[in-house]
């Protein structure tokens, strides 16, 4: 045993519910991720109600425990200097296809155990788990976009910030179809899991939401911890009075000039729910401005405005980090836009799926062999994961010598074959 693997115990475990034995280490497992983000101490209730969130998405959660006597008077060693959560979800993958996928999330490392190893130490055990398991894909969404691409991580989707000038400017330019009304937000806690499982079904990048996105939604809960009574709601109904769309949002307050409504979740089964919401948020006495900070970057409204700049984007970013277990699992669930055939030459820095591999596609369905070929793509796991939803350009990531183009145009045709029926987007974060 090294050192480094003396000194820490890693303990994996479903969180207890209150009473059970089991309690105390998931409560101090929560209290531990906290501090590692910089939250504020949680009250015994919300972390009552955090664990019971996890145990309804079935999390895992991993710590890292000090084997020896902790110092005196410093946290004690039933305290986990390091926390890694995962559980399982699943991944549209393009075409109404969904692929289980491991979902990685609260990792942190207490500062006075940092740059020690823990953090590589539970990913490379997690992912291995996962890929025995027969998971082909891991997600998670980065604080910091400098620690994960070397675990086999790549960027997959994007999103950004947008504010929206609903002032006389705000025309669409659209058919409507359908009504709005608006609601109490607590009906949200029953409808927004059926409105998201049809986006989720039809909207390539998109990620399983947590039991959490309807508590947010419908005000039960919010990002700063308690319920959030300033949270209101509208739903749309389609001509034949089903709710297809929903968006809930909140007053900025009197004292914000112009006065700004804030989206908290919007999410739309069709481009017609869509935009009557717009129009339904646009019409807000009193309201000259929405904001709204999970905004897709490739966004219709844009289009539909006879004044494309009554929104303005701030901060595009990365969202959704992919990394394939299986190279070939992964490509044989996907359906590809067109035929041809690639040989894939993929490195693999924790030699989980590493090799050289064929890539034939007919009739959009792949077939994937280890081939002795020559390869026609060199590149990491890490750009295949990033351009495996097809929402980044392996040309580009040619030009940036993430991949290495042995045949001339098999940047392009990759490119062609990856892409999918609608820009990928990815609605949770996690
Ligand atoms: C999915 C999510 O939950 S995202 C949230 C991530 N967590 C946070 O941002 C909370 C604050 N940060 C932390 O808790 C820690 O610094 C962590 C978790 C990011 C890193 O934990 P550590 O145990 O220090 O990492 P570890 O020692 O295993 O380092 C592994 C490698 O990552 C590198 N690394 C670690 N953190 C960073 C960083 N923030 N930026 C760039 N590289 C990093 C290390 O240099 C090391 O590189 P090497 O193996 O090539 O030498």
């Amino acid at each position: 045993m090294s050192p480094m693997n003396a000194e820490y115990e890693i303990r994996r475990f479903e969180p207890a519910a209150p009473g059970e034995p089991g309690y105390p280490e998931a409560v101090a497992w929560d209290n531990a991720v906290s501090f590692g983000f910089h939250e504020e101490r949680s009250t015994d209730e919300r972390i009552q109600e955090s664990i019971a969130r996890s145990r309804v998405d079935g999390a895992v959660y991993t710590g890292a425990y000090q084997t020896g006597q902790p110092a005196p008077h410093s946290l004690g060693s039933e305290v986990p200097v390091a926390t890694f959560g995962s559980q399982q979800s699943t991944l549209n993958i393009g075409f109404g296809r969904l692929l289980d996928a491991h979902l990685i999330t609260g990792v942190t490392v207490r500062t006075s155990h940092r740059r020690r190893g823990l953090l590589r130490r539970m990913m490379t055990e997690d992912l291995a788990l996962a890929n025995g398991n027969g998971i082909a894909i891991a997600a998670l969404t980065a604080s910091e976009a400098s620690i994960y691409g070397r675990f086999g991580f790549g960027m997959a989707t994007a999103e950004q910030s947008i504010t929206v000038d609903t002032g006389a400017k705000f025309r669409l330019d659209h058919v409507p179809e359908g009504t709005v009304e608006v609601a109490d937000p607590t009906v949200l806690l029953e409808l927004a899991p059926q409105v998201f499982a049809r986006v989720h079904g039809e909207q390539p990048g998109s990620i399983g939401r947590q039991e959490f996105y309807r508590q947010l939604a419908a005000g039960a809960s919010s990002r700063e911890g308690g319920p959030d009574a300033k949270v209101k709601a509208a739903l749309h109904y389609a001509p034949d009075g089903t709710v297809d769309g929903y968006v809930s949002y909140r007053f900025g307050g009197w004292d914000k000039t112009p006065a700004t409504m804030e989206i908290i979740d919007l999410v739309a089964a069709t481009p017609a729910a869509y935009l009557e919401l717009w129009q339904y948020l646009a019409a807000i006495d009193l309201v000259e401005r929405i904001t709204w900070n999970e905004a897709p970057v490739d966004n219709p409204l844009t289009w539909a405005l006879t004044d494309p700049r009554c929104v303005a984007a701030s901060n595009p970013r990365d969202l959704l980090w992919l990394r394939i277990l299986d190279v070939r699992q992964a490509l044989e669930a996907r359906r590809f836009a067109t035929d041809g055939t690639l040989v894939l030459k993929v490195t693999d820095g924790l030699g989980l799926t590493a090799g050289t591999f064929a890539l034939e596609v007919q009739d959009g369905t792949a077939r994937v062999t280890a081939s002795t070929e020559a390869p026609d793509l060199e590149l990491d796991i890490a750009a295949l994961s990033s351009i495996y939803l097809g929402a980044v350009n392996p040309v580009s990531l040619a030009a940036a010598n993430k991949v290495r183009e042995h045949t001339a145009g098999a940047a392009f045709l990759a490119a062609r074959l990856f892409a999918v029926e609608r820009p990928a987007h990815c609605l949770t974060h996690f």
